[in-house]
Formats: structure tokens, sequence, C-alpha cells
């Protein structure tokens, strides 16, 4: 007799993104750290690139991160210079559409800092993909009608959209550092078979996935990812006491590289925020210790299980199967 898996298996999980044989691993320790110090009730999935070495796999492990290897995603044949380089590499996000093992996850990049507990997200209505709107003000959008004619979505007002000479407005644009999505292998194949007939564009797969989930886009609180040109670009549309979860995604924001030396980066603002990241990627109290949290399974389940008499349950769930743990922290 098989054993009867006594608790539910994990349904639910946050997941990053790991390339390459750089320094994001740290951020991926720090997210790790920062997801357990709110009380996260969800595992880390980490997808990593074959490039991501051995070391940093294990370090991931010893945090608690449940380290999944993903086959590179490659844009179009010879059209990769129509997307920054530096991006390139992203569109291999898309694999994380085919951990099906999971009715629902949250992405988030490496480089974002979690500050308060957004569980919360994985119960929002199924059938949405849910992001927060990017801004394009900062030069990185310079390649863009919106930027030539001081238009952003995060202030529609400041500046109308020119309907008559451009046609009506760009479709709202949400900032691929962070999502809420459900894995499905159609939607996988959907996703590369679309990308395999679209050449890449600058912001590579966030615009493709803007692009691909255009119809069921809705846009949550600037709360849930704080991009940080916000504070200097729209700072009306910040109230930091309330931000739940930062991007350090502007030039010379990544807490692990920081100097303080790019635009910006002097602000008393951004000086908090790096110290506050800093904080708990130091704090050995938030490393791990042991099994990765057991998904919240359902109370009466749990319930029904825990009042059996021990015997009986054993007997029930036939031989008991020994899990070796990760190498505790
Ligand atoms: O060398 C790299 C570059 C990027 N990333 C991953 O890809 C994500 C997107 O890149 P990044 O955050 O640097 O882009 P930004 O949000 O700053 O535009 C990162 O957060 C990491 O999860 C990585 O693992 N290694
Ligand atoms: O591959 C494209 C990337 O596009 C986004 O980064 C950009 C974008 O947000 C711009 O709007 C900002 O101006 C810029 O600073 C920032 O780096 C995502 O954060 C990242 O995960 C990834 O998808
Ligand atoms: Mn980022």
């Amino acid at each position: 007799m098989t054993a009867k898996a006594a608790v539910k298996p994990a349904t639910r999980a946050y997941v990053t993104f790991l390339a390459g044989d750089g320094d994001y691993w740290k951020g991926v320790v720090g997210l790790a750290k920062g997801l357990r110090k709110v009380g996260s009730a969800y595992p880390l999935v980490v997808a990593v690139l074959p490039d991501v070495p051995e070391a940093h796999r294990r370090i991931l492990v010893s945090q608690g991160c449940i380290v999944r290897e993903i086959e590179p995603v490659y844009p179009p044949e010879n059209q990769t210079q129509f997307a920054m380089a530096y991006y390139v590499i992203n569109y291999s996000k898309l694999r994380i559409w085919e951990f099906v093992e999971y009715e629902r996850m949250v992405y988030l990049d490496a480089d974002i800092q979690v500050f308060e507990n957004i569980d919360e997200l994985f119960e929002l209505e199924k059938g949405s993909f849910y992001a927060v709107m990017d801004c394009f003000c900062e030069k990185t959008w310079s390649h863009t009608p919106q930027y030539k004619i001081g238009y952003c979505q995060q202030c529609p007002d400041k500046v109308s959209w020119p309907t008559a000479e451009l046609g009506p407005p760009p479709a709202l644009y949400f900032n691929a550092g962070m999502f809420v999505h459900e894995p499905s292998m159609d939607t996988a194949k959907a996703l590369l078979d679309t990308l395999r007939v679209t050449p890449p564009t600058p912001f590579a797969e966030q615009d493709f996935l803007n692009m691909f989930f255009r119809e069921q886009y809705k846009p949550i609180p600037n709360v849930y990812n704080l991009v940080l040109a916000m504070l200097w670009r729209h700072p009306e549309n910040v109230q930091l006491e309330k931000v739940k979860a930062v991007h350090y995604c502007a030039a010379g924001s990544k807490p692990w590289r920081y100097t303080g030396k790019e635009a910006n980066m002097d602000r008393e603002d951004i000086k908090m925020l790096v110290k506050k990241w800093w904080d708990i990627y130091n704090d050995e109290t938030l490393d791990f210790k042991g099994l990765p949290a057991l998904p919240a399974a359902d109370a009466d389940e749990v319930e029904a299980v825990a009042k059996k008499p021990i015997r009986a349950a054993l007997a029930e769930a036939g031989t008991v199967k020994y899990v070796t743990a990760p190498s505790a922290a």
C-alpha cells in the first residue's frame, strides 16, 4: 500500500529567477529571508538557468529555497539586437508557466524585497494577470513616443495623450518584476509559440508579457512593487510607509552592488531602503533552520489527521517515507 499524503502537496509558491554566475544569488537570499521575516505561508522556488553554479544553488537550498533548473528561452534567431542586450536572458522567465505542480505563483525579481506580508495576492480572483503599473519617465524609455511627449500612465492628466496625432493611448503597461500567475502547460506552450513569431523589443520579456496578457491584465496597487523611480518621478503616488515590496530596479540601486554614485542614489529614502535590505540580508535570526514550510493544507484535513489515533493513522498511511531535508543553514 503506498503512503497516503497526509498533507496536500504544495499548490502555491513564490518564484524568482536566477541567471549567470554573478552576484544576483545575494538578491535571492535577501528575498528568501525577507519572505521568512514577514511570515509568508508559501515556499520560494528559484528557477535557475544551467549557468548558475552549484555553489550558488547550495546556498539557496541552505536558505530553504526550492531550486528548479530551467531550459533557457531565446527570442527569435539573430533578432536579439532589438532587445537591450542585458534583458535578453529575461525571456527565460517564461519557463515558470511550466511549474504546473503549483496552481498559483507570485513571481518576484531577485532585486525585490518584501517588507510586509503579501500572501493575500494568492487569493486574488483567478483568470486575470495581476501586476503593478510601470513608469515611462526614466531614460530607459527614451525610445518610446510616450517618453518623447512626456506622457506617463502614472499621471495621465499631466500631459494628455494626443489621440488625434498618435491614435489611442498605450494600453496599461505593467512592470514585470512582480506578477501573479497561474502555471499551465497550455499557457506555457502559447507563450513560447507566440514568442517564436514575435521580434524582440527593448524591454524583452516585459514587453512580450504586456502584449500577451493585454486583455487579462489588471493593475494592482503600487505598494506591491515600488519601482524606485516613482520616488522622484511620481512622489505624489508613493506613501513609503505603506509600501509592501520594493523593486531595486533603478540604475545603481541593487543593494548588494550599491555605491551611492549614480543619479538619485544619494537620496535619503534610497539610502534608507538599501539599509533596510542589508538589515534583512545580514540578520542571522532569519537564516533557514529546517524543512521548508509545509504548504498551508486546509485546516479540517489537518484537523482530521490530528484527531485520528496515531496507530490507526500510521496503519492507514502505510509505510512512512522519510525525505532527507536540505542541509540546515
Ligand atoms: O545577471 C542577472 C540579471 C538578471 N537576473 C534575474 O533577472 C531579473 C531581472 O533583471 P533585473 O532585475 O536586473 O532587471 P530590472 O528589474 O533592474 O530591469 C533579476 O531580478 C534576476 O532575478 C539574474 O538572475 N542575473
Ligand atoms: O527584461 C526587461 C526588464 O524590464 C523591467 O525593468 C525595467 C522596466 O521596469 C523599466 O520600466 C524601468 O525604467 C527600468 O528601470 C527597469 O529596469 C523589469 O523590472 C525586469 O524584471 C525585466 O522584465
Ligand atoms: Mn528587477
